[in-house]
């Protein structure tokens, strides 16, 4: 997170005013994140995050975020619970923007994930599409191969000035997504941004899941792809495969993957790899004046993507070919 958007005291108490949450203690900004603008909200009756939704979120699926967290927490997933107002809304607007008041979750993200964190994450991976099978609504991922293309046309004319020949690189790369991407894979709900600023844990044990705005119908396995991206390369981006097969089996212990989905697997972390750089891409080029962000650093994906499209088998994530 991050915070783009000021919020006023006389607005804030206004807000909160509507809710049953006790009288406000103390109210801050956190620093950390990208997307949205997030607040540590203390009152007498217990902590809360507030959350601001900003640029890339359309107001019309916030329903969606909403709707699949109180599904999810329902079903047993430790995850943010959004909190209604007197109204019953559990949507309200606060200095211009969308606002949520969601519960605080205890726990800590690790920085440099060990084995056995990947290995919980895997499980917990598995269990979160288990939980998210039975819900109703829909949102296709606006992030996904069709998304790529213009999120790339947005940057492209500046790209080779993070890096000389970035932009011919993934156009290149676009046109081979774009002729190779799967077409039918087992989909549901996934959560499509687990990295592991997303994953609390406390001591060693994997104790909550939060940030679920980027949410949305896609491939399972496009899920999984995404977590060995953001969890299993080291700090100097080589691959730690033994990280790969902790993380693969812990979410094979609760859904073993189909052949279709572990032949796809290399593929999936291209398109995985080239969503997140991207994304980044844009953001490093467009950073809003004045915005409390650090853009984070789109080569770095450009150099996972590299590393899968050399990828020739599963036996490179550490699965038995
Ligand atoms: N429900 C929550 N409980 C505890 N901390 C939270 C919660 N939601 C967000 N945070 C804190 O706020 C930070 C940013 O939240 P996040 O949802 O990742 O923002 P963004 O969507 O903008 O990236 C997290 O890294 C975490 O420290
Ligand atoms: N995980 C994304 C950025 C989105 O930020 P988050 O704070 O919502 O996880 C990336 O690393 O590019």
């Amino acid at each position: 997170m991050a915070v783009y958007t000021d919020v006023g005291d006389e607005d804030l108490a206004a807000f909160i005013a509507d809710y049953d949450i006790g009288e406000l203690v103390s109210f801050k900004g956190i620093a950390e994140g990208v997307e949205n603008s997030n607040f540590l909200l203390r009152t007498t009756a217990a902590s809360f995050i507030l959350t601001l939704y900003e640029k890339r979120v359309n107001e019309a699926e916030l329903p969606f975020f909403i709707g699949l967290m109180q599904h999810l927490a329902g079903r047993g997933i430790n995850c943010p619970t959004p909190v209604r107002a007197r109204s019953g809304a559990a949507l309200g607007r606060l200095a211009g923007r969308p606002a949520a008041i969601v519960t605080f979750l205890d726990g800590v993200s690790v920085r440099r994930p060990r084995l056995p964190h990947c290995a919980q994450l895997g499980v917990a991976l598995a269990d979160l599409h288990a939980a998210g099978a039975d819900f109703a609504v829909h949102r296709t991922n606006a992030l996904s191969l069709p998304g790529w293309r213009p999120l790339f046309e947005r940057s492209a004319d500046r790209a080779d000035e993070v890096q000389p020949g970035l932009a011919a690189e993934i156009d290149a790369e676009l046109g081979r997504l774009e002729a190779e991407w799967p077409k039918a894979l087992p989909a549901g709900v996934i959560h499509a941004d687990l990295f592991p600023d997303n994953v609390f844990f406390l001591g060693d044990d994997l104790s909550g899941l939060i940030d679920f705005y980027f949410a949305c119908n896609d491939f399972l396995a496009y899920d999984l792809v995404i977590c060995l991206n953001a969890w299993c390369f080291e700090t100097d981006l080589q691959f730690n495969v033994t990280k790969a097969r902790a993380l693969i089996a812990g979410y094979e212990s609760r859904r073993p993957l189909t052949p279709g989905e572990r032949a796809a697997l290399p593929l999936l972390a291209r398109g995985a790899a080239m969503r997140f750089l991207l994304s980044r891409l844009y953001d490093w080029l467009n950073v809003p004046p004045g915005a409390l962000v650090t853009p984070k650093d789109p080569i770095e994906y450009l150099r996972k993507l590299r590393f899968h499209q050399r990828v020739t088998g599963v036996g490179a994530y550490g699965m038995t070919p």
